[in-house]
């Protein structure tokens, strides 16, 4: 991430920066590209964050991305109440599946519960009045997609039913970008094969993986927090789709928030906790949050990710490669994925965050 240029706002003097972020192209991850690889590995523990060009995936994954859009215009059409029939906290232990919103909660000031698929407005702790979140979620579990497991019939809403084919086209696609990251990423590590990065990310096998559509309501400048809080993600990779501006992350050259320009035909990826935690820190677990433009008010946004997990049983601890430095935690601390994925969770609930969460909150 290299000096940022400038957008402009809104006639205002301010000018925020842009991250300046390197693009992979999938199709020469795929063919083995030894350029592009090591250009993936630099960049994921340089930045952790890159637009991947998705163009080349097979099926036509752009058409099932704007698929995916017009399912989550139609879910957030639906009335709130038939949205709470999905509740994320009442749904799913592991808020792999539901509906997750802010109304509510700034009335009563009540927390709904433990759990969400759906996640109503400002169930998390955020910026905005209140210390809410500014946004809606409904999460749909891989599994449920892929019919594996637990999750093969899925509660859900009937829209969601009409777009099974493009949720399924749309997970195969990520999947297989996901695998020929991180082939690329074990190659570059020079993992023996027992620890390829693939052996924990299985596609056909029961995974915690799910997508993620949100909306993001309008605010006004007044409430000018973050409509995310800064955090960065508990898995392993977010592959995320948006058309619009709002998501910012932490630069690695300036250290200061730069804002990352939607670009058409690539996925906006980020590396994750897991892969930090696996690498001792190599790979670059990067710290985002979605804002409005500085003088700007904070527009209706929509976004969706896929984020891809490690398998439940994956032991968070160093992998062996002659790059991965050891160390960091004592064998009896390790934790395994599942473990670490409830960790995050109770603290993005949490009311209020001391010292001592925050490298759980905004990196592993
Ligand atoms: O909406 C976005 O651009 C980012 C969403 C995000 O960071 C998340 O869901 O973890
Ligand atoms: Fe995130």
């Amino acid at each position: 991430m290299s000096a940022a240029k400038t957008i402009a706002g809104d006639g205002e003097d301010v000018e925020p920066s842009v991250a300046q972020l390197e693009t992979i192209s999938f199709e020469a991850l795929r063919s083995g590209n030894t350029a592009e690889t090591a250009k993936l590995f630099d960049v994921c523990c340089r930045d952790g964050i890159f637009y991947l060009d998705m163009l080349g995936s097979e099926p036509n994954v752009l058409q099932t991305v704007e698929d995916i859009y017009e399912l989550e215009n139609k879910m957030f059409d639906l009335p709130e109440d038939e949205l709470m029939l999905y509740d994320i906290d009442k749904l799913s232990l592991r808020k792999l599946n539901g509906f997750a919103t802010l109304i509510s909660l700034l009335r009563d000031g009540s927390r709904l519960s433990k759990d969400p698929r759906y996640k109503p407005i400002g169930r998390n702790h955020g910026e905005l009045a209140g210390n809410k979140d500014g946004f809606q979620s409904y999460a749909l579990p891989k599994d449920g997609i892929m019919k594996l497991g637990r999750e093969a019939d899925f509660k859900r809403p009937q829209v969601v039913d009409t777009y099974m084919p493009s949720l399924h086209r749309f997970a195969r696609a990520i999947s297989a970008a996901a695998s020929a990251i991180l082939l690329a990423l074990s190659s570059n590590l020079m993992l023996q094969s027992n620890e390829n990065l693939n052996n924990v990310h299985r596609t056909h096998l029961p995974s915690p993986d799910l997508v993620r559509l949100l909306k993001y309501h309008a605010q006004p400048p007044s409430e000018s927090g973050s409509s995310h809080v800064p955090h960065t993600d508990l898995g392993s990779m977010t592959f995320l789709f948006t058309k619009q501006h709002g998501l910012q992350v932490i630069g690695s050259e300036s250290q200061e928030w730069e804002y990352v320009q939607p670009r058409a035909g690539c996925a906006t990826v980020n590396i994750g906790d897991s892969l930090s935690l696996l690498t001792n820190k190599l790979l670059r677990s990067c710290r985002h949050r979605v804002s409005a433009l500085p003088g700007q008010a904070m527009n209706e946004r929509y976004s969706f990710a896929y984020f891809l997990r490690a398998e439940d049983e994956t032991l968070m601890r160093a992998v062996k490669s002659p790059l991965v430095s050891e160390g960091g935690r004592d064998e009896e601390e390790v934790f395994t994925s599942g473990e670490w994925m409830k960790m995050k969770y109770a603290m993005l609930r949490k009311d209020t965050w001391n010292q001592n969460d925050n490298w759980i909150l905004t990196g592993a």
